[in-house]
Parts: structure tokens; C-alpha cells; sequence
């Protein structure tokens, strides 16, 4: 969704409300950091006077002192300016991720499944990244700038009221008007680029994931092609900005010497009619010169400032995304006493898969599911799992509707085995243990054992401590089915659903787990979803789906 810059910008905002304080702090000490830079310019200029014998206000040496304070002053609160800026922004951003993360936990596994991975990580890191631009280096550039401004404008008319009205005109065109129309031309590119960014990102993850199929079908001279295609697509959009930025560089050059030049020529008509001094000519145009830095700061913001509001609604997007199943928190804890479909319907999108299935499963009963490929099966569990609701008819745990049954609650009721068991950067102990919370040893080398995986894992160098860095992709299909496998008997919940969970064994392998399940269904119930006959011979029943 592409907002408006102004709706991101507030949006964040809204998140500063409990650092607010701090925000407050880091704009007094930008203003009183930039007055006492825009003194610098001004003593200099009575020092010049000075040393002409043109100004008997202040003593040179006064001059000399007050130069050397405000040189030291303004590095003190620039510093404690930028110290509260990143105090903020890098609070925020921590708060940020924590809800970014809370989101994808939110979204997942349903609205994830169709995600390009690469995007995701993207938004993770770098569009996440992004926003310490906007926190620590716009909002409080924006507040900083408008409060010196008019506080120069009204010192400036203290000599004619002109130059007040002058130092104003010139201060909103350069630090109002050029960002605005630099922003307008770029908002849209920036959300463009950080699109392609997430694109890249996908493409070149996808092309790691499938490197075995680009190798053997010899497609790494296309891959590279159509990398070489994007990386240009992105070179080109990086022009463009670079384009923008140029743009508004030249903008207030000429802004600043324009506006620079009408002062000088404004003190000459006001001296020739002799309503002011030399002073008052002279002072008024190095002020003038002096006091550009804060609307130039603004100014140059509508650079980063594509960047980041294009982030910021990329990141506002996930955050925003309403998930295809909502948490359940607040009813009450189920016990497992069998599971039931009545009359489901349902398919992703406008395809129907499930069309008024029913069926029923006993407590402490193995039940096999058969049927054709994509008729459906993985999808029932998935229902069962309430990744998913339905779209007609129920499904029910213990005769209660499962969109009635805290997730938490279904969680621990269900141990689900997918087709692919995913290896975490971890030691193989810490790959089983995944499945219970604050596991033993003892009982991660008994559901080892159950799962055939024991003496596999006593050949590994260090044993259960090997890390997946160690191994590296070398375990096979087979390992690591039984790793899942693993997981699934020390989960030990009360309601098992297996999907292929023998594919990739051998006779043997099979033989030891197929007993495993057999002892664990005298008290639990198991679905089990399999083409092997052999696999299905355990079953109690078989439902031909
Ligand atoms: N997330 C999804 N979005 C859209 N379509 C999907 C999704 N997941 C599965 N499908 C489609 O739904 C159909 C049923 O898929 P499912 O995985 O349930 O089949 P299955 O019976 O388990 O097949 P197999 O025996 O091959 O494992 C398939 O045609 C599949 O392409």
C-alpha cells in the first residue's frame, strides 16, 4: 500500500509518545546548539567592525571571549543533541523489530506461505535500519529548524522589519518549499526502490536455495543474466535519486545566494535612505549568510527522507496486515478426548480443495489417510492445526469448535510432522529439544531413540553437542525426517498428525518408528498421512480420501 508521506510520518510519530521528553530535550539543546553557531557568525561580523573602528558596542577582546564560549558551547549541545536523537531512535527501533516480529508470529504460517523470504528480510533489516534516519535525524531537524528560523527572522528585524520579513520568506522557500517538491517527485521512487531492493533480496536467496537445480540444468548463464538485468533496473533507480539529490543541492545554492544577494540589496536601499548604518547593512547580510544551516539541514532531509518514508510504510504494511487466523487467548483449557470434521469446506482463495468432508477420530486410535497427490490430505492437517479456518462446516477437539480453543491451548494438544523438517543453525540436542521447553538430555536421547536417530547421532563427532555448522547440509533426507520425528515424541501431546513421516526411511528405520507409534497410540491419538503401504499397515483405520 503506498500512503501518503505525510500519514507514514505521523504514524511514526505516534510511537515517539512515551520518549517524548527526551525528543523535547534534543530540540531545545539543536536550538540553543544552532543559535550559538549563528553568534559566531554575528561577533565575527562586530569583530570585523570592530577592528574597522565602525562599531562601539563591544570591546574586541569581549568579542574574542564570546567567540571562544559559543565555539565551545555549540559542540557540547550538538553533542547532547545528537546523544537524544539516538537515544530515541535506537529505543525505537528496538521496538520496532519487537513489533515486526510480534506481526510475522501474528501472520504466520498462513499469510507467510506466499511471502518472498527475501523481501521479508529486507524489511527486516535494512527498512527497519532505515528509520534511524527518520528518528534520529528529521524529526527533530524539522522542530529545530522552524523554532531557530523564527527566532533569526525576529532577531534580523530588530534592524527593519524587512529583513525579518525577508529572512522568513527566504527561510520557508528554502526549508519548506524545495523539500516538498523534491519529496513530491520522489516519494513514489523511493517506494519503488526499496520494492526492488526486497526483490533482489528474493532472487538471489532463491537462486542460493535452488543452486543444485541451476547447476544441473545448466541455468546459471540465465540466473546471471536476468541478476545482471535487475542489478542495472536498480542502478537505474539509484540515478534517479542521485539525480533528485543533485537537484536540490543546486536548488539552495542558488536559494541561499539569491536570497543573500535581495539582503544585501535590501540594507543598500535602506542606508541610501538612511534608515540604517553601515552596521546595520553589514550585520543583517552575515547574519543572513549565517543562518541558512538548519533550513539546508531540512532541506537536504527530503533525500534520506524518500527513503525512509518509503521504508517506514513497508514496515507500517506487515505491521498493519490483518492475519488469516486471530489468536485465541481467553477461553478455557481443553483436554483431549478426540477430534472431528463435519461438512468442511475449503480452498485457498476461489480453489476448493475440501468440499464437505466429515470424519472422526476416536481417542487412542491410529487413523491413516490415503489418497491422490493434491487431493487434499496435508490440507485437513493444517486444518486440524488451525493454520487455517474453514470456510463451511466445523472442525472440532473434544467437541469444541477449534476456533474456540486458546492457540496456545492447541498447541500443546497437537504434535504436528511436516513433509520437510527444517534444521536450525543449532546442536542436534538443541534441534530436538525445540519441542519442549527446558528439555533433559535424558529426554532428548530417549525420543532420539524412539525415533531411530540414537546411534546416528553417537557416530557424529560430539555426539548430541554437534552443531548444524558441523554438519552442514550433510544430513540426509532420511536424518532428518527422524529428526522430526524426534520432536514429535518429545512434544508427547495427546494428538499426533504425521504427514509422510516415513518417506524418506529406510526398512529398517520404518520398522523401529512404526513400533514407537504403535506404544505411543496406546494412550495418544495419531493421524497419519501416507502412501506407503507398508506405513499404513499400523493403521487401526483407513479413511480413502
Ligand atoms: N498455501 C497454499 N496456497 C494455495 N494452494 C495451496 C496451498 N497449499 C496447498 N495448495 C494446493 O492445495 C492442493 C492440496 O494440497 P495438499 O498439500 O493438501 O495436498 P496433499 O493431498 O497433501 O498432496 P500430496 O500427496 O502431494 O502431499 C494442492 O493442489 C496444492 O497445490
Amino acid at each position: 500500500m503506498s500512503r501518503k508521506g505525510i500519514v507514514v510520518m505521523g504514524k511514526l510519530i505516534g510511537l515517539i509518545k512515551p520518549l517524548l521528553h527526551i525528543m523535547l530535550l534534543a530540540i531545545l539543546l539543536g536550538i540553543a546548539g544552532n543559535l550559538s553557531a549563528m553568534a559566531i557568525t554575528v561577533l565575527g561580523g562586530h569583530g570585523i567592525l570592530k577592528v574597522l573602528n565602525m562599531d562601539y558596542g563591544i570591546a574586541l577582546s569581549t568579542v574574542f571571549i564570546l567567540l571562544g564560549i559559543c565555539a565551545l558551547i555549540r559542540g557540547v549541545l550538538r553533542y547532547g543533541e545528537q546523544a537524544c536523537n539516538h537515544y530515541i531512535a535506537f529505543k525505537l527501533l528496538a521496538f520496532i523489530r519487537h513489533q515486526v516480529f510480534a506481526a510475522l508470529r501474528r501472520l504466520a504460517p498462513a499469510k507467510l506461505e506466499g511471502k518472498e523470504k527475501g523481501n521479508l528480510i529486507a524489511l527486516l533489516t535494512s527498512d527497519i535500519e532505515l528509520l534511524e534516519v527518520f528518528y534520529a535525524h528529521t524529526i527533530s531537524p524539522i522542530a529545530i529548524g522552524v523554532a531557530t528560523s523564527a527566532i533569526v527572522g525576529c532577531y534580523l528585524a530588530t534592524y527593519h522589519i524587512l529583513y525579518g520579513v525577508l529572512a522568513i520568506a527566504a527561510y520557508i522557500v528554502i526549508g519548506g518549499v524545495f523539500p516538498i517538491i523534491i519529496s513530491k517527485a520522489g516519494r513514489e521512487k523511493g517506494l519503488v526502490y526499496r520494492n526492488s531492493i526486497g526483490a533482489m533480496n528474493s532472487f538471489l536467496l532463491d537462486s542460493l536455495r535452488g543452486l543444485t537445480e541451476v547447476l544441473q540444468y545448466q541455468a546459471g548463464e540465465k540466473r546471471r543474466t536476468k541478476l545482471k538485468e535487475k542489478t542495472s533496473e536498480l542502478e537505474e533507480k539509484q540515478w534517479e535519486f542521485k539525480r533528485l539529490e543533485n537537484l536540490t543541492r543546486v536548488m539552495n545554492d542558488v536559494g541561499v545566494i539569491v536570497f543573500s544577494l535581495f539582503t544585501l540589496l535590501l540594507g543598500s536601499w535602506l542606508f541610501e535612505k538612511g534608515i540604517v548604518g553601515f552596521e546595520g547593512v553589514f550585520i543583517p547580510f552575515v547574519t543572513m549568510i549565517g543562518s541558512f544551516g538548519p533550513v539546508i539541514a531540512l532541506s537536504n532531509l527530503s533525500n534520506n527522507l524518500m527513503h525512509t518514508l518509503a521504508s517506514g510504510n513497508r514496515v507500517l504494511d506487515l505491521l498493519e496486515e490483518t492475519p488469516i487466523v486471530t489468536e485465541i487467548i481467553d477461553k478455557e483449557e481443553v483436554f483431549f478426548e478426540g477430534a472431528a470434521c463435519e461438512d468442511v469446506c475449503f480452498g485457498y482463495g476461489k480453489r476448493q480443495i475440501l468440499n464437505g468432508f466429515s470424519t472422526e477420530l476416536e481417542k487412542h486410535k491410529i487413523l491413516g489417510i490415503h489418497g491422490k497427490n493434491g487431493c487434499g490430505k496435508s490440507t485437513l492437517l493444517k486444518l486440524l492445526m488451525r493454520f487455517y479456518d474453514v470456510n463451511k462446516g466445523t472442525v472440532t477437539i473434544s467437541k469444541k469448535n477449534v476456533k474456540n480453543i486458546n492457540t496456545d491451548n492447541l498447541r500443546r494438544l497437537e504434535g504436528y510432522v511436516t513433509q520437510e523438517t527444517h534444521i536450525f543453525n543449532a546442536t542436534i540436542a538443541e534441534n530436538i529439544g525445540i519441542a519442549k521447553e527446558g528439555a533433559t538430555r535424558e529426554e532428548i536421547i530417549k525420543a532420539a531413540k524412539k525415533a531411530s536417530l540414537h546411534d546416528f547421532i553417537m557416530s557424529l563427532p560430539n555426539g548430541y553437542d554437534t552443531g548444524t555448522g558441523e554438519l552442514g547440509d550433510k544430513l540426509s533426507g532420511g536424518e532428518r525426517q527422524r529428526v522430526g520425528i524426534a520432536r514429535a515424541f518429545l512434544h508427547n501431546a495427546p494428538f499426533l498428525l504425521l504427514d509422510e513421516p516415513t518417506s524418506n526411511l529406510d526398512s529398517l528405520n520404518e520398522g523401529i518408528i512404526l513400533k514407537a507409534l504403535v506404544d505411543y497410540s496406546q494412550d495418544k491419538t495419531v493421524i497419519l498421512v501416507s502412501h506407503r503401504e507398508s506405513t499404513m499397515n499400523i493403521a487401526e483405520r483407513i479413511l480413502q480420501m
